[in-house]
């Protein structure tokens, strides 16, 4: 059994503010024997779309990622984060990117959300994220971490299973969804969509999350950080108590408990290929 943290913080507008919470979470996660945190969505700020143009031109972007990097080294733990990626050619806008970094504090994986969240529900939120994002491009092949095979998606991705489905083909046993969700779809859906994403994968299910009223911005997240095991069951989930502060949730990782989930049920082996395609 391998120990992991899932995070639960209120980014804001500043990136340095967020890189000091960011790394005494790494730190206190580490010490606590966990062997790989993961930090939600956007941790290294969120802000107004009028700023974000001015924050990717900042030197604190690179900070970030390089402050991440070593601490990760220094604390000997591995670290998913979400992070907004500048994109050379675009002084506006970035990608939402998933960055996973060893132990060594080595960047191994790099994940740009595929789908962005520009939706308008009234009573609720309008959001474009499209007009500060670029939609990756293709999903990254899961990768080999202390915890198991990891799958890659953020936030948003959770609404379209056919991105799990592949991740569980390909052989992931855990699947990250670094979040930043809205309150009013977050009461509606979080936990039903992140409890459906580990039953039909059978794989655990890592969500880190952005929690209350972001500092310098409209915005505000609905927290509920969790982990789901590979049966659906929450088993372990950050408190909602406020005021919020940052804080992480443990949960033991078994890959034994994985193999027996999957030999019980053998969905794998029960798909009807010949009926609707393989993904
Ligand atoms: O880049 C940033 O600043 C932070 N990113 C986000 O907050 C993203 C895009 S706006 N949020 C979501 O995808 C929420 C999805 C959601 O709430 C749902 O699916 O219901």
């Amino acid at each position: 059994m391998t120990l992991a943290a899932i995070a639960q913080m209120s980014s804001t507008g500043v990136i340095a503010e967020n890189l000091a919470v960011s790394l005494k979470l790494i730190k206190q996660a580490a010490t606590a024997g966990a062997k790989m945190i993961f930090l939600p969505e956007a941790t290294d700020f969120i802000a107004p779309s009028s700023s974000v143009g001015s924050l990717l031109q900042s030197k604190d972007i690179t900070s970030f990622v390089e402050g991440v990097q070593s601490t990760a080294k220094s604390s000997s733990i591995w670290v998913s984060v979400g992070v907004h990626e500048p994109i050379p050619q675009d002084v506006k806008r970035c990608y939402n990117t998933q960055l996973v970094i060893d132990n060594k504090g080595e960047i191994q994986a790099r994940y740009r959300k595929n789908h962005l969240f520009d939706v308008d529900i009234k009573g609720g939120i309008t959001i474009l994220e499209s007009s500060t994002t670029v939609p990756g491009q293709s999903m990254e092949e899961p990768i080999n971490t202390p915890l198991g095979k990891t799958g890659l998606l953020t936030c948003y991705d959770i609404r379209f299973p056919e991105a799990s489905l592949r991740l569980r083909r390909q052989g992931s046993e855990i699947i990250t969804y670094p979040s930043a969700f809205a309150v009013k779809t977050g009461a509606a859906h979080w936990e039903v969509l992140l409890r459906s994403r580990a039953i039909e994968t059978q794989c655990y299910v890592m969500a880190a999350a952005q929690v209350g009223t972001h500092a310098g911005s409209s915005r505000t997240s609905w927290g509920h950080a969790m982990v789901v095991d590979p049966f659906g069951t929450i088993i372990a989930q950050c408190s909602d108590m406020q005021p919020y502060r940052p804080t992480f949730c443990l949960a033991d990782v078994d890959l034994e408990w994985l193999k027996e989930t999957r030999r019980s049920m053998p969905l794998w082996d029960q798909r009807r290929h010949d009926i609707y395609p393989e993904l």
